[in-house]
């Protein structure tokens, strides 16, 4: 490792969300003001699977944080299709709801897309329905994704514009990677999209002067795929076995300890995307509160 030059800059999401979700708590005590009501988010779990149920804890916890009123619907794990599609649609037609969030992924015998499609578009703070997808790849104002969002964030607080730049994100899920991609490229960077058919990986990561890792392998992108300086975004969280038996620690899918050497600046798991990610989905159910009660939000407000 060339030990002798400048570590990468840590890109620091938890304290950069922290930040976001006070803009958020201040916006959402006014929205509460004009509109007489609180903004409103829905959160549903669907079985019992134990990440699952940390985040969704995490989301509850920081919504009602930031002045946001939250409803959580814990269903069993065998809960039929039809009572699940009946529950988006009873919180569609739920004044009191703003956003609604369905925790993925659901257990094998629910269809994911069908219950995404019977989300309203204009409550899906998730940004996964295909309306806005569409929009979001035409350039029409929607809901984007929020872990897309949030790296996205991150990357304008630390180079500002990214007109012109290389990014190549590896990962192509509907969640991360495509509307990644498409934030970038609205963005006006060159890019490239990576996957598991992808030739010459390495090859391809080393051009970049962007690169956004999304695919879910425990520290695959090595020190030597980055070019020197570049800035790199480690969406991936997987769980490994830790030092002490028993325990689990989190990783990326960037090897972290060799790339910082190599990167200019690199955002951390945990503390990184993670909590960006949480803090742009009260974001997105924020800005549904205020277009659902007809009040005005700058749209650089947040
Ligand atoms: N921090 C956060 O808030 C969030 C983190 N995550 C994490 O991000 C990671 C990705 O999530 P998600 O997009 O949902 O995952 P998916 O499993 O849906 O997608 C993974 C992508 O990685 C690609 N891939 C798999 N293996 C390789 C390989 N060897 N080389 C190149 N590409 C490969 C796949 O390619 P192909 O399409 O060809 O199969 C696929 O496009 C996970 O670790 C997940 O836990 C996800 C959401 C939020
Ligand atoms: N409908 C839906 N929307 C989602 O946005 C969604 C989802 N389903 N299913 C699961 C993934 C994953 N996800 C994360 C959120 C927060 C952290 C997070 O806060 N991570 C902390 C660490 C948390 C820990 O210690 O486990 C960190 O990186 O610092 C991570 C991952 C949202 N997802």
């Amino acid at each position: 490792m060339n030990s002798d030059v400048k570590l990468a800059d840590v890109i620091d999401g938890k304290a950069f969300a922290a930040g976001l979700r006070g803009r958020i708590a201040t916006l959402a005590a006014r929205f509460e003001a004009e509109a007489g009501r609180k903004a409103g988010l829905a959160v549903v779990l669907v079985g019992e699977d134990p990440a699952s149920q940390v985040y969704v804890r995490s989301k509850g916890k920081s919504t009602i944080e930031a002045g946001m009123a939250s409803f959580e619907y814990k269903l069993p794990v065998d809960t039929d299709e039809a009572t699940l599609l009946a529950l988006v649609e009873q919180l569609n037609a739920d004044p009191a709801v703003d956003g609604i969030l369905v925790q993925l992924p659901l257990p094998a015998h629910l269809d994911e897309q069908k219950v995404i499609a019977t989300i309203s578009p204009d409550k899906d703070v998730d940004g996964f329905h295909v309306t806005n997808a569409g929009r979001l790849a035409v350039g029409q104002p929607g809901y984007v994704p929020c872990t897309p969002l949030g790296c996205l964030m991150l990357l304008k607080d630390k180079l500002g514009s990214l007109s012109g730049l290389e990014a190549v994100v590896i990962g192509r899920s509907n969640i991360v990677g495509k509307p990644m991609a498409q934030l970038l490229l609205a963005e006006s960077c060159t890019i490239t999209v990576a996957h598991s058919r992808t030739r010459n990986l390495p090859e391809v990561v080393r051009r970049a002067d962007i690169v956004v890792a999304a695919v879910g392998r425990p520290e695959m992108v090595k020190a030597d795929w980055i070019k020197p300086g570049a800035t790199v975004i480690d969406v991936g969280i997987n769980r490994v076995p830790g030092a002490v038996e028993g325990k689990t620690r989190l990783v990326g899918d960037v090897a972290y300890e060799d790339v910082r050497h190599v990167a200019g600046a690199i955002t951390p798991v945990p503390g990184g995307v993670g909590p960006m990610t949480i803090a742009v989905l009260l974001r997105n159910a924020l800005v549904a509160a205020y277009r659902h009660a007809g009040l005005e939000l700058a749209p650089d407000a947040i």
